[in-house]
């Protein structure tokens, strides 16, 4: 057997919470249970909130009329700058496809346990099966398994983590990615025209950009209420693509005005969100926003969610055009590796993460 990397981070035994809910106990393990203060409330008001993330038709992009495509770029501006998230209907993606990566996504996590560790998430690392993000013995734990792997470039793939079973999951993996790559590079170039900038300036500044996927199981929780599915956090990403399993459960809620908000899975849509590093390049107009997955007493849920971001070698900061006097510049210059390194070796904390690039209000910042 091949040697199993080691980590001097000590995490505790964490039990798979796919494997709890086969036990069918009603008891929660404590290291589950969140504080009062961050445990998700399940009134009506939250469930029936007819206010809910705006949806873009990216057909009027790809081959509306120009008064069409004005007005969509301009519904984008908006998501963009209100909601830092919007589902994109009419994205170009085949539905097959989409379908497929589910059924492949469903059929790794129904494997034996034993299968899965196979491809173990080593603590301190983000890549494989397991739950990342976790640095004590002390630290709550999400009712999730994750799996994960880097995309691109080539050189973050581990090739040891690829699972051979499903025996298609590999090059269904690789076609999703590709599709969704595409998609990614779409968006960035309507961000761009939105932001009144040339519509090559992200494509032009990411170089190889970087990509990974992350899969997140989420079984049924006999106390939704007291556990959370993911804690609340920003992406690192620029931008984040979202894929709600078919005919799941609401699951994904994002903060807004204070209130947690759920996002209403619209059948085949994909769900976008702006990440961190879209908050620094553009100072701020465009926002990343705190999200947060919840479990269901009956029902398991499942997201497969894309992060694209610029080459770990990219220097950073906000685009020269977006500061001026009325909007001072609000982050330092940074390189995405670093920040890669930071946001991966962090606990997953709300927006917390992105003081790594803030300039603080009294340290002069000039523009
Ligand atoms: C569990 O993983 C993550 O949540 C995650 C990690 C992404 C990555 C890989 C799985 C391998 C290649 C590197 C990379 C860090 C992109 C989240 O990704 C966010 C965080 C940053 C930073 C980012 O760019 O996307
Ligand atoms: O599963 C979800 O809906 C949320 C997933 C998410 O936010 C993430 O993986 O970063
Ligand atoms: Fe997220």
């Amino acid at each position: 057997m091949a040697p199993m990397p080691v980590s001097d981070i000590k995490v505790g035994h964490i039990d798979d919470v796919q494997e709890l809910r086969k036990s069918k106990s009603s008891h929660v393990p404590e290291r589950f249970i969140r504080d009062t203060t961050e445990r998700p409330k399940f009134d009506k008001d939250i469930v029936s909130s007819t206010n809910s993330i705006p949806v873009i038709d990216l057909s009027k992009l790809f081959k509306g009329n120009k008064d069409e495509f004005l007005n969509e770029i301009l519904n984008l501006t908006v998501s963009c700058q209100e909601w830092g998230f919007f589902q994109v209907i009419n994205h170009g993606i085949d539905v097959e496809l989409l379908n497929s990566i589910e059924k492949v996504a469903l059929e790794f996590f129904m494997m034996p346990l034993e299968e899965k560790q196979k491809y173990p998430m080593i603590p301190g690392t983000v890549q494989g099966y397991g739950q990342a993000f976790v640095f004590s013995e002390d630290q709550k734990l999400d009712w999730c398994n994750m799996f994960a792997l880097g995309l691109e470039p080539h050189y973050t793939r581990n090739p040891k983590l690829w699972p051979t079973k499903p025996s298609n999951f590999s090059g269904t993996v690789e076609e999703y990615s590709r599709e969704i790559r595409k998609l990614c590079k779409n968006l960035l170039k309507y961000i761009a025209i939105s932001l009144n900038l040339n519509d090559d300036v992200f494509e032009e500044m990411f170089g190889v950009a970087l990509q990974a996927v992350r899969m997140n199981y989420y079984p049924a929780c006999p106390r939704p209420d007291l556990v959370l599915g993911l804690s609340p956090h920003s992406d690192g990403s620029a931008l984040t693509v979202l894929q709600q399993g078919k005919g799941n459960s609401v699951g994904l809620q994002i903060l807004k005005d204070n209130s947690w908000i759920p996002v209403q899975p619209i059948p085949d849509a994909l769900v976008i969100n702006i990440g961190d590093t879209i908050e620094v390049l553009t100072n701020g107009r465009y926002k990343s926003v705190e999200h947060r997955a919840v479990t269901h007493q009956e029902k398991d849920r499942l997201s497969i969610v894309t992060f694209y971001a610029p080459c770990y070698e990219i220097e950073l900061g906000p685009i020269p055009e977006l500061v001026n006097e009325n909007n001072l510049c609000k982050y330092r210059r940074y390189n995405h590796g670093e920040y890669s390194k930071h946001y991966v070796t962090n606990k997953l904390q709300g927006k917390k993460t992105l003081e790594f690039a803030k300039i603080k209000p009294d340290s002069g910042s000039e523009y």
